[in-house]
């Protein structure tokens, strides 16, 4: 297995340009259900996650087709087809290895009449059910049986359209219902909604295609069905989480990093707590400088669904108040086990202690490197963000986690001046 070899200590001055977002496109992949014109996604990220969303789709029928950018640039552009859809089954070899899979339930029993999706199960952040996803459905009209692993709706002569209000806020299953909505024969009403940008960046896709959506971004949605979606050309929205990860990079290594394509207003809660913790953020032109000015303080934190602070965001900030002066509390609301990060990051010298949902960050004075292992994506990226900090040589094992949602990692990073490569191991 692939490993990350980081020699730290040195503080990062330069560009990064920020990817599109994988959250965005894993939602902006699936519309191509819904049609079956061409669907072109411009900026779509060069990463696993996205190959493998892929590969569900060409196994629903969908043709991908992907244009020569250049292997040098970043970014791709990705024309999705579903001329017909082949098969209403997701099955379990391809959705076990992604949860964002579940993501086709929606618009394929809304196109197709049915669906047959196997349950994407816990993964190591969480139990991560998907009970919201399919009362939400069902409100909405679907038939929805469980049996052998495999979640099947129906709605036979098309989904009528109906009213949920969701009791717990939810982005997947937020992004599932409004997907079934938008084709079904009558109006519904989507109420307590997920407000993430990556949400809204669905929407308006959804609206070029020709979708009656009103309320974006707040927390009622009010969709007219339509009778047929048209294709679209859509460029999919900058990866608010990998620019606060580099964002944090910046100020862990005390350098100054500009965030190309980075906005002040995506990233919204995480800019409040960098400048909390006593991190300098200047909106430029076409990004945000990110600047450590002197040393960092320790905050509280509390994750909680936009425009809260992002639980995708919690592993990098305990990367970085391990350094900070004073004491942090960070406590995890959404995923039951997301701090698998501590024990690593204890073994590069932080001191972090875990009482039930929170953590009890003591800043120290520096860290160590050592040999770590990556055991979910962002805590892939608390270890990276820890070695560019620590004294000596950092190695962070099963990087297949960072592949998954960071475009070119080392280069991005080598160009600002990381001393980091990649040990490959064949
Ligand atoms: C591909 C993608 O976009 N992933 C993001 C999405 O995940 P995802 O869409 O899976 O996260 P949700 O917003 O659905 O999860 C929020 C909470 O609701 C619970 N829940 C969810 C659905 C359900 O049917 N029942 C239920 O109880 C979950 O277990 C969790 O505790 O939003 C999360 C929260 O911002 C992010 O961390 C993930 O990066
Ligand atoms: C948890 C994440 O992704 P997923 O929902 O795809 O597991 C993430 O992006 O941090």
């Amino acid at each position: 297995m692939d490993q990350i070899v980081i020699r730290g200590g040195r503080p990062l001055k330069g560009r990064i340009p920020i990817s599109g977002a994988k959250n965005a496109a894993l939602t902006l992949m699936p519309c191509a259900l819904l049609t079956d014109e061409p669907l072109t996604l411009r900026n779509l990220p060069r990463l696993a996650d996205i190959d493998t969303f892929g590969h569900l789709l060409n196994n629903h029928g969908v043709s991908t087709t992907i244009e020569g950018t250049h292997p040098d640039e970043f970014g791709r552009v990705m024309t999705l087809r579903a001329n017909r859809i082949t098969s209403t089954v997701a099955p379990y070899d391809i959705v076990r290895k992604m949860r964002a899979s579940i993501l086709v339930l929606g618009p394929l029993v809304a196109r197709a009449g049915e669906a047959t999706v196997s349950l994407p199960g816990g993964c190591a952040i969480g139990n991560r059910p998907i009970d919201l996803h399919l009362k939400a459905l069902e409100h909405l009209g679907a038939e929805i049986e469980l049996a052998a692993g495999y979640v099947k709706a129906s709605a036979k002569n098309g989904l009528p359209g109906g009213r949920y209000t969701f009791p717990m806020v939810s982005v997947g299953a937020t992004e599932n219902a409004v997907m079934a909505a938008v084709l079904a024969r009558g109006p519904s009403v989507l109420e307590n909604v997920a407000r993430e940008p990556e949400i809204v960046d669905l929407c308006n896709c959804l609206v070029a295609m020709g979708a009656h959506i009103e309320g974006i971004g707040t927390e009622t949605l009010h969709i007219e069905g339509v009778r047929d979606l048209h294709g679209a050309t859509y460029a999919v929205m900058p990866d608010r989480i990998e620019a606060g990860s580099y964002a944090c990079a910046a100020a862990i290594t005390g350098g100054e990093l500009e965030l190309v394509g980075a906005t002040e207003a995506d990233l919204g809660s995480t800019l409040e707590a960098l400048r909390e913790a006593g991190v300098e953020i200047t909106p430029v032109k076409g990004g945000l400088i990110v600047k450590r000015p002197g040393a960092m303080r320790g905050i509280d934190i509390s994750t909680a669904p936009y425009p809260g602070f992002a639980t995708d965001m919690q592993a990098q900030f305990m990367a970085m108040l391990a350094v900070a002066e004073g004491t942090s509390l960070l406590t995890e609301t959404i995923f039951e086990n997301r701090f698998m990060h501590v024990p690593e990051l204890a073994r590069m010298g932080a001191d972090v202690t875990v009482r039930g949902r929170s953590a009890v960050v003591r800043g120290v004075g520096g860290l160590h490197g050592a040999q770590v292992m990556a055991t979910d994506l962002r805590a892939s990226m608390s270890l990276v963000l820890a070695g560019l900090a620590a004294s000596g040589e950092t190695t962070v094992s099963r990087v297949y986690h960072l592949d998954r949602g960071y475009e070119r990692l080392e280069e991005k990073l080598s160009a600002v001046g990381a001393d980091i490569e990649r040990i490959s191991d064949g």
